[in-house]
């Protein structure tokens, strides 16, 4: 498997004034806390080809969230490749909440074929997780049921955990372990016990210098792409291509507008054996369109999602907020500029 070159920077970049000019900052409250998060923030800007949205997490640094703006960039500048498919299959998504509220978390997705269960909570238990999964089983008896720990076990805990998970009928498990080898010991223990539960890189991919390296180590069946941290749709596509493993779409917890630069990816990968996790939206109070991303029969559509004035107005974030982004979006657009003169 060969490296692929990814220095397909654009030849140009918009000014920052420009930018800085166009920004909108919105923050949309959630429904549940998700990632210990109750707003999600994002700082939306407009192009010719559309908008596009940059929403790194509070904690990244300027260099973690260089790909964002680049994936922003992207869609804004010049929207995306042409789709083999006109609709993406989506997962509903159920945070690390009681057993009692998984029922209501569920309901808002409505009919979809695949659920992905939080597991691994910092403060929970593995007890927690088995009843959670339990819950959704007993909802869903004919779901695909996949699990995410974020990273949050050991190798020990992750194999009985998943053991225990296993149980269920799990379609795969996410990042059971911070590490690629511990993944790879995971996944390698799971064969060894007859344990049929295959293992995704989600951090592994997203978060490493070089997403490739859980392909070429053997760590993961599959691996999970996002667009903005891998830095826009293009690439995401270079990096499943050159990975050669199952891809899953996953969406960061975006508004209307990055789920659309998601649904863009799952919609021109060239397989896409999975429910993709885009159904997000579910999972916040608002957003910035009029007809959100929103899944239909368990899908999504493939399709251009207008922003609205009003909802901009609407979700605008406090001017304080606001101007942390704006600051934000200019340090980060000079890590970019910095990156495109040496890529
Ligand atoms: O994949 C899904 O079902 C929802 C998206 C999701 O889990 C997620 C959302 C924001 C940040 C990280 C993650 C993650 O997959 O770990
Ligand atoms: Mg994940």
């Amino acid at each position: 498997m060969a490296t692929p070159d990814f220095s397909s920077a654009p030849g140009s970049r918009p000014e920052l004034s420009e930018l800085l000019a166009g920004a909108r900052v919105v923050s949309i409250p959630m429904r549940v806390r998700f990632r210990g998060i109750l707003h999600r923030e994002a700082l939306l800007i407009p192009g010719a080809a559309g908008w596009g949205e940059f929403s790194p997490f509070p904690e990244y640094d300027d260099a973690e969230a260089a790909p964002w703006l680049a994936a922003a960039l992207e869609a804004a500048a010049e929207g995306y490749p042409e789709p083999v498919r006109g609709s993406v299959p989506v997962n509903g998504t159920v945070p690390a909440v009681a057993v009692d509220q998984v029922e209501g978390v569920l309901a808002r997705f409505g009919a979809v074929g695949a659920v992905k269960v939080k597991v691994a909570e910092r403060g929970q238990t593995v007890a927690e997780d088995l009843a959670r999964v339990a819950e959704v089983r007993r909802l869903l008896p004919n779901a695909g049921i996949r699990v995410d720990a974020n990273g949050g076990w050991d190798v020990p805990t992750a194999v009985a955990a998943l053991e225990a998970l296993a149980e269920a009928g799990l379609e795969y498990a996410e990042q059971p372990v911070p590490e690629i080898a511990g993944l790879r010991e995971v996944r390698q223990e799971l064969a060894r016990r007859g344990i049929p539960v295959l293992i995704a890189a989600d951090e592994s991919v997203r978060k490493e210098t070089d997403p490739l390296r859980v392909a070429r180590e053997d760590a993961a069946d599959l691996i999970v792409v996002k667009v903005a941290p891998l830095g826009g749709v293009r690439r995401a596509l270079e990096i499943v291509a050159a990975a050669g493993l199952p891809a899953v779409v996953s969406s960061a917890l975006d508004t209307s507008v990055g789920i659309r630069a998601g649904v863009a990816l799952a919609a021109s990968l060239p397989q896409l054996p999975y429910a993709c996790g885009l159904g997000t939206l579910s999972l916040m109070t608002g957003d910035v369109a009029e007809q959100p991303m929103l899944p239909d029969g368990g899908a999504l559509a493939v399709r251009d999602v207008p922003v609205s004035e009003e909802l901009l107005e609407r979700y605008a974030a406090d001017p304080d907020v606001t101007q942390w982004w704006l600051d934000r979006l200019e340090r980060v657009y000079g890590q970019l500029m910095r990156r495109d003169r040496t890529a």
